[in-house]
């Protein structure tokens, strides 16, 4: 074993659970993240799908994101608790065209507060508007975001999952906010740019 790999610890594994209203894009988000592809044809998810990216972060530090995107569908089903145990993230997600889709995340919190008022280690939840590509059909206002992300702590975000702006940035900074690393601009920049399809 060479010294560069003793020093090397392992893997970093992180729980990150994405939440929200059917439609409003978790799929698209996971999957542009994990598989850097992007479709446009609608397929609800059912239950629970699961998928795996490993990132670098500063410091040479190897994580392992196992993203979990959970089917809009499961909110007052049984299986929703189930699926948020344990998680050191969380994704409330919406649909920046869809004030609906913003007020419901009120619920989807609710259940995260249920589900983690016991725990030791409470997970780091952000608010992540998704569908900015399609900015000129805005109904929630940035203000409504800001708001609801001071009043409960939540880390800021904007993306569209349909062209990749600011999805790598997203999950790298979540897993750099649980893991207590600061990211410098240079670092943020670095980040992947959109591939627009
Ligand atoms: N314009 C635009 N459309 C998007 C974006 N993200 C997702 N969509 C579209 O919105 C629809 C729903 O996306 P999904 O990712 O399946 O939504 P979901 O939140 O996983 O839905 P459920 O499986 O029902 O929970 C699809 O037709 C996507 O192509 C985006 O950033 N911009």
């Amino acid at each position: 074993m060479s010294d560069s790999d003793s020093e090397e610890g392992p893997d970093r594994q992180l729980k990150l659970v994405v939440l929200g209203d059917g439609t409003c894009g978790k799929t698209s988000l996971a999957t542009r993240f994990a598989q850097e592809t992007f479709g446009k044809q609608y397929k609800q998810t059912i239950g629970l799908d699961f998928f795996l990216k490993r990132i670098i972060l500063p410091g040479n530090l190897n994580v392992t994101l196992q993203v979990w995107d959970v089917g809009g569908q499961t909110i007052g089903g049984k299986m929703l608790d189930k699926y948020i145990y344990g998680a050191q993230g969380i994704l409330l997600v919406y649909d920046i065209t869809n004030c609906q889709s913003f007020e419901n995340l009120e619920d989807w919190y609710n259940v995260v507060k249920k589900v983690t008022e016991e725990s030791e280690t409470q997970p780091l939840v952000a608010l992540v508007g998704n569908k900015i590509d399609l900015e000129h059909m805005r109904t929630v206002k940035v203000d409504k975001h800001q708001r609801f992300c001071q009043e409960n702590n939540f880390s800021s975000h904007f993306v569209s999952a349909k062209t990749g702006d600011s999805v790598f940035l997203c999950f790298q900074r979540i897993a750099a906010d649980i893991l207590g690393i600061k990211l410098n601009k240079a670092e943020m920049e670095q980040s992947q740019p959109p591939s627009c399809q």
